[in-house]
């Protein structure tokens, strides 16, 4: 079998120590000899893992040196270095400089190893598309990338043009209209704002091509080919989180250059028979939706703003009326209650991809745009009005570093759903023990006024008579307070803001206009007080989609399976991923993967 093969295997040193080295289809390992020949302990690294080989004595960091002497190469792999704050395994830049008896059999394993990268790992990218937010998160994206992406980028041969935005949707405009032949993947340097840029420049610009349009809100989507890496850089990196596992660049950077694919899910939100915004996390009303409003008017606090909003909007116990209508998905595939982890190489997610592309081969797994839902017919649609204190739909765990587990534990990032949780108004307690159980591992679904579906649609509605204009009415009186906005402004003068009128844009306009409202200490907090502190509370929330907040109050949602595909490989179950040489035949079980 090929896996056994040997490309070349010899003796190496490294240092004063003798190994055994040996390159197969799959592996290169090493394992150290002692004086009596006998072999002590074996490192392996995957081919797929090698990031690149160089001649001589090299080191890139913490800055590029290298020692051209005739006899070394260096290998530089991915090592895992450990486990993040969160779920996932942090990555980083091994480095192994091995000596050879001559300077053909040095040239031999470089050659072999190049080839084998070539052969092994094709689904690397050469060209990259980078956009950097220079003002996201602590505004060190410049920064990030340069000192320690870009040198990984050049290690491993991908050329990458940077482009660093003066504005916001720059990036999103960009990848709609520019030419973007020749580029691999789009990444971006920043926050989940900034990667919601890049999923909407992605998903409209594949379904210009095929003719699409995103308007029918129970279209078909083309699934997109362009791959998008992120760069975790921002205030708020929930999406790099749920799907690496952890919010660090290099980890990041190493999954975009050994060519990690993860499908994701994307639900699309329509108002209408419009297009109104594309979510991969959170589409959340009530609490959520008054939680991200309240801390748009506190910018200047930083992400404290998002704590800080929390309690006030706990204290305000609102809730609030409507009706949700969702369209079940097979509950004999999966549930959001069956406590399983949707981990990296997720059996569930895999088995969806057939399901969800029976037609395609897999040399082209979306050959078949219009195969994902032939086979399926609508299903049941159910329905459940009242009060609700907030209403969440997520594609994914959104787990974050605050929320380890997530809104919903046990929810997939590639299986075409998405998981409804419902939380019926209840009492102050009963709200907090729910907002508490996130931070815990208590199943936060096991309480009374609580009920989760797993999900291909959501509709909303507000009660007859209640005011669908009610978003855009909670916008326009926040603009009448113009005096206190120019302040704000010229506070934060660097935060430009563009104001678009196309059918999307019209979300930035919101979010902008928002942001503009940052003025501390001058507002009118009792309009948004209630419950506890005030004496009017509203009737009509506003939806949170993935910290947006949208212009329309009743919405239909619906997941397109894999719609996009991200450099990623969803969180490592750290066992797996650092546990014994799974090619068992070449090392008899001796073998770890890469030192620690
Ligand atoms: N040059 C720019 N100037 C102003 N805004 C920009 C610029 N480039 C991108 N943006 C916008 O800034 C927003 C926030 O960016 P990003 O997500 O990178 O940072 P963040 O700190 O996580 O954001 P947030 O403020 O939402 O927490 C994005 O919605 C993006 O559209």
């Amino acid at each position: 079998m090929e896996i056994n093969t040997l490309k070349v295997e010899s003796s190496l040193w490294i240092g004063n120590k003798r190994y055994r080295a040996a390159l197969s289809a799959w592996y290169f390992s090493w394992t150290e000899l002692d004086k009596k020949n006998r072999e002590k302990k074996t490192v392996s690294v995957r081919v797929s893992e090698v990031i690149g080989v160089e001649d001589g004595r090299v080191e890139i960091q913490p800055q590029k040196k290298v020692e051209d002497t005739d006899r070394d190469f260096t290998l530089f792999y991915v090592k895992r270095s450990g486990r993040g704050s969160g779920q996932g395994v942090l990555w980083s830049l091994g480095r192994t400089q091995f000596s050879c008896p001559s300077r053909d059999l040095r040239d031999q394993w470089v050659t072999q190893v190049r080839t084998a990268l070539k052969t092994h790992s094709p689904a690397r990218p050469h060209r990259l598309l980078v956009f950097i937010n220079p003002f996201g998160g602590k505004r060190r994206g410049k920064q990030i990338f340069h000192s320690l992406v870009a040198p990984l980028f050049e290690l491993a041969g991908i050329s990458s043009h940077v482009v660093v935005t003066e504005r916001a949707n720059q990036a999103r405009d960009h990848i709609l209209k520019k030419d973007l032949t020749g580029f691999d993947g789009v990444v971006c340097v920043g926050g989940d704002g900034m990667f919601s840029e890049l999923l909407h420049g992605v998903i409209g610009r594949t379904q210009q091509e095929a003719g699409l349009s995103e308007h029918d809100p129970s279209g078909v989507l083309q699934p997109c080919d362009l791959h998008i890496g992120i760069i975790p850089a921002g205030s708020t990196d929930c999406v790099c989180f749920a799907t690496v596992g952890v919010n660090d660049p290099v980890t990041s950077a190493l999954h975009i250059i050994i060519g990690d694919s993860q499908p994701l899910d994307v639900c699309a939100v329509h108002h209408q028979s419009s297009l109104v915004r594309y979510s991969v996390s959170l589409v959340g009303y009530g609490f959520y939706g008054d939680v991200l409003a309240e801390s748009e008017r506190h910018r200047w606090m930083g992400p404290l703003r998002y704590d800080y909003s929390g309690c006030m909007m706990y204290l305000c116990n609102r809730s609030y009326q409507g009706t949700v209508q969702f369209l079940l998905a097979d509950p004999g595939l999966s549930s959001p209650r069956d406590k399983t982890r949707c981990l990296s190489g997720c059996r569930v997610c895999s088995e969806s991809t057939e399901r969800l592309f029976p037609l395609s081969d897999s040399c082209s797994l979306y050959s078949d745009k219009l195969s994902q839902y032939s086979d399926q017919s609508e299903g049941e649609w159910m329905s459940v009005s009242g009060r609700f204190k907030c209403i969440s739909l997520t594609c994914m765990s959104s787990s974050c570093p605050k929320s380890p587990l997530g809104l919903s534990p046990s929810a997939h990032l590639a299986d075409g759903t998405g998981d409804l949780i419902l939380v019926r108004d209840t009492n102050a307690l009963g709200f907090l023990t729910y907002l508490h159980r996130h931070t815990t591992s208590q199943d936060q679904f096991d309480l009374p006024f609580v009920e989760v579906h797993r999900v291909k649609a959501v509709k909303f509605t507000l009660p007859p008579g209640e005011d669908s204009g009610e978003a855009e009415k909670y916008e326009r009186s926040e603009q009448n307070t113009e005096e206190e906005e120019e302040e704000a402004v010229m506070e934060h003068p660097d935060k430009p803001c563009v104001h678009e009128s196309s059918k999307s844009g019209s979300l930035q306009h919101l979010a902008c206009t928002a942001k503009e409202r940052g003025a501390p200490g001058k507002r009118k907090t009792s309009d948004f007080l209630c419950g506890l502190c005030c004496s009017k509370p509203p009737a009509v929330s506003v939806w949170n989609c993935d910290g947006e907040i949208l212009p329309h109050t009743e919405i239909s949602c619906r997941v397109h399976g894999q719609l996009v595909r991200l450099y990623a490989r969803g969180i490592e179950d750290e066992a797996r991923a650092v546990g014994l040489c799974e090619d068992s035949r070449d090392c008899k079980g001796k073998c770890v993967l890469h030192s620690r």
